[in-house]
């Protein structure tokens, strides 16, 4: 049983995402309508459309130069299938309704930027692979259920800090994402090309339904949990760490199977598995954007999840007004530059209805700044009584440049983010509700630390990112046991 609408308040049936509901309209004439420009204006409050953001101002936005090639590839998208399904996106909800109860841990991670070039079924294999793996040592470690979301199918468009890239005195504009512009460093390479919205619809759907695969086609089966090492790690400190927890989860099922437990079923041999990117290409979102025929609710179908980054998150903003809309779960990133009063402000523009597992506040600022803001941030929510999930990102906060030129991210820096997220929720009383990492399952030398250390000398030896630098699968499952033993103390549980 799937709720018509959530819009009611905490929902009480629990579902699986498999039983989906394909009741969003493919019919092209209830897709968003199309426009090739989006001029300045003043939106907030007034009636919602799919394409009301056009009259707010929208950073981080591309100009297109030739509006006909614009129009024609959103009118290509307006006329795709969806990526995702109503049934599937409230079952997302439901699960993150019982995490902003304390019930539940959410994981998210995933490439800073998908790219082409990096595009394989290892590379989704890899990430997923490992993904499950942190899964697998958080759920045992915290004895919660782990909601589980790729940044991946759709995580192309970038927010840039400068407009341009000036390299021996050529300045072009900055590379914006695989489905924005190219990064090679030529005019022809930087211009925004609005059939590379296309291009990334057409991937997204190849990574989805390899996604969809791994999740319930056997991959995720729990009795293949050694099978999810990655080769690479074999032989390292937390190889071993991960294959003691596996033994003793095996432990475990055989003794459930003993007591008569069928572990053939689907709460044992699949998962459910989520996407999620920042909502900031307006067009492509707005072309995916369909409504659901059951409800007459709008879903942007691109994702499952959707989230308005650090910086395009102005109150009167184009993206806070296109998401206001849309029935999808979101998330808003927030730094040290959001006041706890403008945080009250975000949330009733995003859940106005406080509706439970609707909104998720990712914190990046940085251990220091995070043991000073968020405090005040989670005290202002809790006085209004705003129902939100609160995750960590940790490795936003600490990008530095490396003597070696690198943009890169020490573990170090990361694991003490951590750390303050979960002091100050033991502080508050709050629930510490998920983590989101940019991370890959390969062997990458971007992130510098860990046990894998990696250091400003051995960055450029696999340094592969299309933006930021990820950490790789070894460091990302350092940090998993990590969460897990704060989580175990938080629930009085000895170390794993
Ligand atoms: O992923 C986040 C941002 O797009 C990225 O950190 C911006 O990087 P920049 O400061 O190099 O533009
Ligand atoms: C742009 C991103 O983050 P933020 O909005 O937190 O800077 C990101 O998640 O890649
Ligand atoms: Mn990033």
């Amino acid at each position: 049983f799937v709720p018509s609408s959530l819009d009611g308040g905490m929902p009480t049936t629990a579902s699986r995402s498999t039983t989906t509901s394909l009741h969003v309209a493919t019919d092209p004439r209830k897709t968003a309508a199309s426009s090739s420009s989006y001029p300045a204006g003043d939106a907030a409050g007034g009636e919602w459309s799919p394409s009301s953001w056009k009259n707010a101002v929208a950073k981080q936005m591309p100009v297109y130069d030739d509006p006909a090639e614009l129009e024609r590839a959103v009118s290509t998208l307006n006329r795709v299938a969806p990526l995702v399904f109503a049934g599937e996106v409230r079952s997302l909800h439901e699960k993150l309704a019982r995490v902003t109860q304390g019930q539940g841990f959410v994981l998210m991670g995933g490439d800073c930027a998908e790219s082409f070039k990096e595009f394989h079924v290892n590379h989704i294999r890899d990430t997923f692979r490992v993904l499950m793996q942190m899964a697998l040592v958080l759920t045992f470690g915290s004895a919660m259920p782990v909601v589980k979301i790729g940044r991946m199918a759709g995580q192309f468009a970038k927010p840039r800090s400068e407009p341009n890239e000036v390299i021996d005195g050529v300045s072009l504009p900055s590379y914006r994402g695989d489905n924005v512009n190219r990064e090679e460093f030529t005019p022809e390479a930087r211009r925004n090309n609005p059939n590379l919205m296309v291009d990334a619809y057409y991937q997204s759907a190849q990574t989805l339904n390899i996604l969809r695969a791994f999740s319930t086609g056997g991959f995720a089966d729990i009795s293949r949990l050694h099978a999810w090492n990655l080769d690479f790690v074999e032989g390292t400190e937390e190889s071993s760490r991960y294959h003691k927890l596996a033994a003793k989860i095996d432990e475990s099922l055989r003794f459930m199977k003993a007591i008569g437990i069928d572990t053939s079923k689907p709460e044992f041999t699949s998962v459910d598995f989520y996407t999620a990117h920042e909502c900031l290409l307006l067009p492509y979102e707005q072309a995916l954007t369909r409504q659901d025929s059951t409800t007459g609710k709008w879903y942007d179908c691109s994702a499952h999840m959707l989230w308005v980054g650090e910086r395009t998150r102005d109150l009167d903003g184009a993206h806070l007004e296109f998401t206001r809309g849309i029935g999808n779960p979101l998330a808003v990133k927030v730094s040290d530059k959001c006041t706890p009063e403008e945080l009250i402000r975000i949330i009733d523009t995003m859940n106005p209805q406080n509706v439970p597992g609707k909104l998720s506040i990712i914190v990046r600022m940085g251990a220091e700044k995070l043991r000073k803001n968020l405090p005040g941030l989670i005290r202002a929510v809790q006085r209004e009584g705003k129902a939100v999930v609160w995750i960590s990102d940790p490795v936003h906060g600490n990008t530095r440049k490396s003597d070696t030129g690198f943009k890169t991210r020490d573990f170090d820096s990361i694991r003490a983010e951590l750390r303050a997220f979960f002091d100050v929720h033991d502080e508050m009383g709050s629930h510490p509700g998920g983590v989101h990492l940019e991370m890959t399952g390969e062997d990458v030398t971007e992130c510098t630390g860990g046990v894998s250390a990696v250091s400003d000398e051995t960055l450029g030896s696999r340094y592969n990112t299309a933006c930021d630098p990820r950490l790789n699968g070894s460091q990302a499952l350092e940090l998993a046991f990590l969460i897990a033993e704060r989580m175990r103390m938080r629930t009085g549980l000895p170390p794993l």
